[in-house]
């Protein structure tokens, strides 16, 4: 359990659009699918930060955005949105040792009706 004292940071990009091949039946198959992703990384902020303070002592937040986008593998077809959750935080993880948890939501916004945002958050802590 996260210590409750515990000062946190947390970068976040919210309401990523793109398109990912995914689904579970045939007729999903090989088409993207528009997928509304967003992602929150947890880590442990530096003492302070003053006004100098470079993108060395914290995470390029765009690097989160390029692990729903750039960062996803071409022509791998992710039968469930958990696996694209799961291939983000993958990367997360492996990119930078300070990411102590990843939170993904991904929403498939070709199949809700009216205001329906169905879909999944994906959490996982460091293993
Ligand atoms: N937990 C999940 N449930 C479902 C998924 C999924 O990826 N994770 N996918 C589908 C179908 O692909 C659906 O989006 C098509 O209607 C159903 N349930």
């Amino acid at each position: 359990m996260t210590d409750p004292k515990k000062d946190t940071l947390i970068l976040r990009v919210a309401d990523i659009e793109t398109d990912v091949l995914t689904g579970i039946y045939s007729e999903e198959t090989g088409k993207p699918q528009p997928l509304r992703i967003t992602i929150e990384a947890r880590m442990s902020p530096q003492p302070a930060y003053d006004p100098d303070t470079t993108l060395d002592a914290s995470k390029n937040y765009m690097d989160l955005r390029h692990a729903a986008t750039e960062g996803l593998p071409e022509g791998v077809h992710f039968k469930l949105i958990e696996a694209v959750g799961d291939h983000i935080c993958e990367t997360l993880f492996l990119q930078d040792e300070r990411i102590e948890a990843i939170s993904v939501t991904i929403v498939k916004l070709a199949i809700g009706i009216g205001s329906e945002k169905i879909g999944i958050t994906l959490h996982r802590e460091r293993p």
